[in-house]
């Protein structure tokens, strides 16, 4: 596996090319040319065997539906959602255009500043396929440390997850609400991601680790998080669209907020802080959501 096209040259994708070219020949594209290095056209890069896939969960599936067709491809999926217009994961998605052996997901704490300036980081390469993943694993650079699971969902369920919670997060920052409610509104949303998990036969284990507490934990607590840039920008009463064209990047949780309500009411799964994301993406004021969330008995 010493040649890989990364589909998506956005920062996780230019940010992942950058790394794999440690150790391999590495090509990228995107919807339009881009002046970067190794950029080739669509149909070139989908002539490759190793594919990087790193377009937005939202985009994922009118992407497939547009420009796929299974070559036996080995596939790496590197984004983060759950598809706000059915609740569908990644993985379901996926498995629609390609057999599950054939695919493996990417999680873990990693900004992708940091990759780009190769600063020690740590992911997970989760797949229903153990031979697959450690394939993948030989080819990311010495800066970073893989791990290997089997545990796709509970990755997914985890790197989806911390992304909304990371509004929530930005929010208790740009209210000023101070360290304690921070660390418990983390710790309160790793309890929810973990009880979505069980209902969806992801291991507990994978919660505690990088995936889950390990991803939750940066992006909750940092201004490098597009997630958490929504939060502040929800805290100071800008509209979700001044927030978006600020940000000028994709901020999934916004997306899987939705997604993550639907389920939760669709499966009468308690999700409480999610829930409240959703309804101040929708309008609600914060400081509202605060005293529900404070209020509510349910445990
Ligand atoms: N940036 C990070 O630090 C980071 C780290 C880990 C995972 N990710 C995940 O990687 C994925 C991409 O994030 P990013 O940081 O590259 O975002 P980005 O906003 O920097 O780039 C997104 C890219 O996707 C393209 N795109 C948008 N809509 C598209 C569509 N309909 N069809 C095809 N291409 C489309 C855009 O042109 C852009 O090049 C997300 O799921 C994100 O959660 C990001
Ligand atoms: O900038 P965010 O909030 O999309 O987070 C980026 C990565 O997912 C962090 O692991």
């Amino acid at each position: 596996m010493n040649k890989i096209a990364v589909i998506g040259a956005g920062k996780w994708g230019q940010a992942l090319a950058s790394a794999f070219r440690h150790k391999c020949n590495v090509v990228i594209t995107s919807r339009t040319k881009r002046d970067i290095e190794g950029f080739v056209s669509l149909d070139e890069a989908l002539e490759y065997e190793n594919i990087v896939m790193t377009i937005p969960a939202q985009a994922v599936r009118e992407w497939l539906h547009k420009h796929y067709g299974f070559k036996n491809h080995n596939i790496l999926v590197a984004s983060k959602g759950i598809e706000a217009s059915t609740g569908a994961f990644l993985n379901e998605i996926y498995e629609e255009f390609v057999p599950k052996s054939n695919l493996t997901y990417l999680s873990g704490p990693s900004f992708a500043k940091e990759v780009l300036l190769g600063l020690p980081t740590a992911l997970v390469l989760n797949s229903h396929n153990r031979m697959v993943a450690t394939g993948w694993s030989e080819v990311f650079p010495d800066f970073i440390k893989t791990y290997v699971s089997t545990d796709v969902i509970g990755a997914e369920i985890g790197g989806a997850y911390k992304n909304v919670i990371a509004i929530a997060g930005g929010i208790c920052e740009g209210l000023k609400l101070g360290e304690n409610a921070r660390a418990s509104l983390i710790s309160r949303g790793l309890v929810e991601m973990a009880r979505l998990g069980r209902e969806f036969g992801a291991k507990e284990e994978t919660f505690l680790s990088l995936s889950g507490a390990g991803d939750l934990f940066l992006t909750a607590s940092s201004k490098l998080s597009r997630n958490f840039r929504v939060g502040l920008g929800l805290a100071e009463g800008k509209t979700l669209d001044e927030i978006l064209k600020e940000l000028g990047e994709v901020a999934e949780g916004v997306g899987t907020a939705k997604a993550l309500y639907t389920i939760s009411k669709t499966n009468d799964i308690y999700l409480p802080i999610a829930n409240e994301v959703y309804e101040i993406l929708e309008g609600k004021d914060p400081m509202e959501s605060l005293k529900d969330l404070l209020n509510n008995r349910r445990r």
